[in-house]
């Protein structure tokens, strides 16, 4: 007596997918789903998805095995596998193609993006894909009325045996997309194994496509990166979780109103993210002549971010002082519930301004200084309100880097930091919270490491040769692109002494005026001032090879392995102090750090994961036998957590830190 069968998800929600857990259960390996996709669509009586919320991997493959597919207007759907390290493999990328053609397929399924309705006035009432409508219309009723006219054969509604629609330059267009695919993937496997399996689509039956899915599919799941990634999706959801054991929040809505002072390059960033928030937010320059330039440069971020959106300006509403102002009269501080200040990397100029804001602001308003080192205790010095002074560590560019750097000091109080974790979330990024010393938690496991690449350019390398192999390892760009990009006037950890080894490598660069890209000249030579494209820089070879015989170094070869482990182990090393001195909560913080604010690689799972694929017994020889090879080089001494953990037998790293014999955090 059934006419028809409709899948529909509970609250709201079609579905998520697999559990992301299950692939590394050894209970669930073996379990497929795709011959659950199989039945459905071989199924005699009607099935029709009734897609609602989410409708992502497992979840979309369901559908995909569906006969009838309708959404509704909210829904968003996706195949995101290939974030996880995977593959849609059940039979996802052999329906899909069939579907929506390849090239949206390929598309979908090698960046896993997740697509919401756009829905043009005239849509047709039975699209192919998508209708918009409303569940609760949904019913057997409409089934039968819309969908199933008595009779009509349920063939043509099986992917399965459609054929992948034809391209005319079907073997032009795949070599292209691959090319595109392997430039994008930075060393992460799945999305060249996705394209595979989209290719196998295209080329070969059903069945055999289905066979070819789940090789690939076998060959990720064992691949290591899949587990990295898949640490790495836990992790950055756990490290947003972190409350304070009072369980203090502060909520930041319509009503709030934030200040952003200094409209520098940080600034700039700063406000546009908080518009692009939907947060009221005021403006503060000191003089005329640097509001009118920041205000330039915001109004183009906006511009520009405006256009990336569906409604554009409209949405953003930045020409509505109500949500935008712009200032240099410091009375307005009387009235804000928070203050971000974003001027200069100076200590003395931030504890003048920090005197003015505790002398001016509300009694409730909290003060957030957005630094990259600055001693947090020392500025909150200068307020009669150091409770609420707490560190918001933006990364460059503010409105597009996720991570949210939050250092909380002394005297500051969970509300605060409860503030600034909400700041995070509203602002769609990522907060970890972490201690208070030089360069807190990112940028003092980065001190080691660029002083590494510079050391190794002294004793023979040459910047592109450790720059290849940064980036092989998956960095987006090595250190001495990324100071040449950054330009080498700002502070590089190098210049330190405290009684070690010191370069003075980047100081004589600058004191040629080479300062990086924007003189045309750094590490590398570029085509002009202000160039992008680096190119080896004979003038440094030979400089180098100089500087090697002033000093007395011997030139010798030093190979890919070397270069790697001390740059990556002495960054791993300040890690396991870190972790030691309160500093970072465990190490998923320091790998959420290092995923969205130092182009880590995520399918590396970030340093601390990485270490634990390593073994830190190796870690730890590795830097014995360093440190013994040069003795007066920082940062390979191995830390003592380190040295302990091994010495307990190389625990798992979610008991590191039960190691620990204080609390972990001085809260
Ligand atoms: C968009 C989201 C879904 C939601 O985002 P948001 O609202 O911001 O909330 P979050 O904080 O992100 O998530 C809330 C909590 O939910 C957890 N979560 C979310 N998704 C998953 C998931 N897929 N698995 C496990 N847990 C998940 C999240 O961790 C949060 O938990 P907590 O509060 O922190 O504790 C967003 O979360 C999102 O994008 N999620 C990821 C979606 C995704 O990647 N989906 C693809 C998964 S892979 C897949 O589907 C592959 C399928 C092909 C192979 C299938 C083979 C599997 C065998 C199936 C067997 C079937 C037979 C059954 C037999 C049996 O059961 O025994």
């Amino acid at each position: 007596s059934v006419k028809a069968v409709m899948i529909c998800g509970e609250n709201g929600k079609f579905s998520a997918g697999a559990d992301i857990k299950g692939f590394s259960s050894p209970k669930r390996r073996g379990i497929a789903l795709g011959p659950i996709v199989s039945l459905i669509e071989r199924s005699e009586k009607p099935v029709v998805a009734a897609i609602e919320g989410v409708a992502l991997g497992g979840g979309l493959e369901v559908a995909l095995g569906c006969h009838y597919r309708i959404a509704h207007v909210k829904a968003r759907m996706g195949l995101p596998e290939v974030t996880i390290g995977l593959l849609p493999g059940a039979e996802g990328t052999q329906r899909l193609p069939r579907l929506v053609g390849v090239p949206a397929a390929l598309d979908m399924i090698t960046t896993g993006k997740v697509l919401c309705l756009v829905i043009p006035p005239a849509w047709p009432k039975t699209h192919e894909f998508l209708l918009p409508m409303y569940l609760p219309d949904v019913d057997a009723l409409f089934c039968n009325s819309i969908f199933l006219p008595p009779g009509q054969p349920l063939g043509p509604r099986r992917l399965s045996l459609k054929p992948v629609p034809k391209l005319p330059n079907m073997e032009a267009f795949l070599s292209e997309a691959l090319v595109k695919v392997k430039k994008q993937a930075h060393g992460c496997l799945a999305p060249e194994l996705c394209f595979q399996a989209v290719k196998a689509a295209t080329e070969q039956p059903f069945a055999d496509g289905v066979r070819r899915e789940q090789e690939l599919f076998n060959v990720l799941l064992t691949s290591g990166q899949a587990q990295a990634l898949q640490y790495a999706f836990f992790a950055e959801r756990a490290v947003q979780k972190w409350t304070t054991p009072s369980g203090a929040s502060w909520k930041i809505s319509d009503s709030v109103s934030l200040l952003s002072l200094g409209l520098g390059t940080m600034g700039r960033g700063i406000v546009t993210s908080l518009v692009k928030a939907k947060i009221p937010v005021v403006a503060l320059e000191q003089d005329l002549e640097y509001l009118n330039m920041g205000r330039k440069a915001v109004m183009f971020l906006l511009e520009r971010e405006a256009m990336k959106m569906e409604q554009g300006a409209q949405t953003l509403d930045f020409h509505n002082p109500a949500r935008l102002q712009f200032t240099v009269d410091f009375d307005v501080l009387r009235d804000v519930d928070l203050v971000i200040e974003a001027v200069f990397e100076n200590m003395a100029l931030k504890k003048e301004i920090f005197h003015k804001l505790s002398r001016i602001c509300k009694p409730g308003a909290f003060l957030c200084t957005n630094t990259s080192a600055l001693n947090i205790n020392e500025i909150a010095s200068a307020t009669s309100r150091p409770q609420q002074v707490i560190g918001t560590h933006f990364f460059s560019p503010a409105h597009v880097m996720k991570l949210l750097e939050i250092i909380y000091g002394h005297h500051t109080s969970p509300t605060t930091i409860a503030t600034a974790m909400q700041l995070a979330k509203v602002l769609k990024k990522v907060g970890v919270v972490v201690g208070n010393c030089f360069g807190f938690a990112g940028n003092r496991m980065m001190f080691p490491y660029a002083q590494q690449a510079v050391f190794l350019l002294e004793e023979g390398s040459r910047p592109e040769a450790v720059d290849q192999v940064i980036e092989d390892f998956g960095f987006r760009i090595g250190p001495f692109r990324m100071s040449d990009l950054a330009g080498l006037d700002v502070g590089t950890p190098a210049r330190q002494r405290h009684g070690h080894r010191y370069s003075p490598l980047p100081d004589l660069l600058c004191e040629n005026g080479r300062f990086g890209q924007k003189t045309g000249k750094g590490w590398y030579q570029y085509e002009k001032a202000g160039g992008r494209t680096a190119k080896p820089d004979p003038w440094l070879h030979s400089f180098l090879s100089q500087y090697r015989d002033t000093h007395r170094i011997k030139t010798r070869f030093i190979d890919q392995e070397e270069i790697l482990e001390r740059c990556l182990f002495s960054l791993i090393n300040e890690g396991f102090d870190i972790l030691a001195e309160g500093i970072a909560s465990g190490p998923e913080h320091l790998d959420v750090i290092y995923i969205n604010g130092y182009g880590w690689p995520k399918h590396r799972g970030g340093p601390m994961f990485y270490a634990s694929t390593v073994g830190l017994s190796r870690i730890l020889a590795k830097l014995q036998k360093y440190s013994e090879a040069h003795p007066d080089v920082p940062g390979l001494q191995p830390s003592a957590f380190l040295k302990k953990l091994v010495a307990m037998g190389n625990p798992p790293l979610k008991e590191w830190m039960s190691y620990l014999s204080r609390p972990n955090n001085k809260l």
